[in-house]
């Protein structure tokens, strides 16, 4: 497996430079590009990475599977009369269904989905940033995460998308917390800083039925995590999840960190990362990695 993933790195690698660091803040157009790290945590507890599998990154949206994970302990089935399940076909900051959809988000990825799930969980918490901080901590074993300040404060400086998107829904009665209260819990969770080894990890129950074993914590029911495996494989890559199922053919969740996790139900969790996007906003050379890893093991959901 190490001989593995190192060849993949060497066949990828020469694609930075192909891509463009994310730069709608400040603060992530500043990460060095020329970056590559994966890691893959098998449901036994094994675990193999290569690259800079443990250099922190920020995880973006990422968070959002972990916010939805939360939220739907509490809410159940409750959750689907607020955030639709079906993809998207748009960019992941997209307003345009907004309007004629009634302020229903297509699926709890887009960002007006994870805003809604963010203020299920506002609802839900007394400090929702710090429920989630916890909840990651105790997912990928490292007590050390934090949020990354600069960032966070730098996404509600150029909140206007995700603050129109949630005072549209507002209006249309579909978000009940006050907004800026939420965009900043929103914003706390994206500016997560968590390697591959850490996501691989934390992203371990969906790989193994629901079942977290490190932390010996049933953390969703086996039928959830079927579930979110099947969101994940429909819109987790939001207008890319057609072209990711065709050429990785697993459930995966991207951030415009650079981060994209990918599950192998019954058996791994991956985590690569490479902070250079493509047009879809998800990590080019992370893209291509997962590609050549399924491809040279067999093993996508799709046969
Ligand atoms: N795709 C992403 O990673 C987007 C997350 C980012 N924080 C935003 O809300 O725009």
């Amino acid at each position: 497996m190490d001989e593995l993933l190192q060849s993949i790195e060497q066949k990828v690698r020469p694609l930075i430079g192909s891509g463009k660091v994310a730069d709608y803040i400040p603060a992530l157009a500043k990460v060095n590009p020329n970056q590559f790290g994966i890691a893959i945590y098998s449901n036994n507890g094994e675990l193999y990475h290569t690259g800079q599998a443990d250099v922190e990154f920020s995880i973006q949206s990422i968070s959002k599977v972990f916010s939805l994970t939360l939220a739907m302990k509490h809410y159940g089935e409750d959750m689907w009369q607020r955030v639709g399940r079906e993809p998207s076909g748009n960019p992941f900051n997209s307003l345009v269904q907004l309007e004629y959809e009634a302020g229903i988000p297509r699926n709890p990825f887009i960002n007006a989905g994870a805003l809604v799930v963010s203020d299920m969980n506002q609802s839900r918490f007394a400090t929702p940033h710090y429920a989630m901080r916890e909840y990651l901590r105790r997912l990928s074993g490292n007590e050390n995460l934090t949020s990354d300040k600069v960032v966070a404060n730098s996404e509600y400086e150029f909140r206007a998308r995700n603050a129109s998107m949630a005072y549209l829904m507002k209006a249309f009665g579909n978000f009940h917390n006050d907004v800026e209260e939420v965009l900043h819990n929103y914003f706390d969770n994206c500016a997560m800083r968590m390697n591959c080894i850490d996501l691989a990890k934390a992203f371990s129950f969906l790989a193994n039925k629901g079942y977290c074993q490190h932390s010996g914590e049933q953390i969703i029911s086996a039928r959830e995590a079927k579930q979110v495996n099947g969101l994940l494989a429909t819109s987790g890559l939001y207008d890319e999840a057609g072209n990711f199922a065709y050429r990785v053919g697993l459930p995966g969740k991207s951030g415009v960190g650079g981060g994209i996790v990918a599950i192998v139900p019954n058996r791994f969790s991956v985590c690569v990362w490479s902070p250079e996007l493509n047009t879809s906003g998800n990590s080019l050379a992370g893209i291509a990695a997962l590609e050549a890893l399924s491809d040279s093991i067999g093993w996508s959901v799709f046969g």
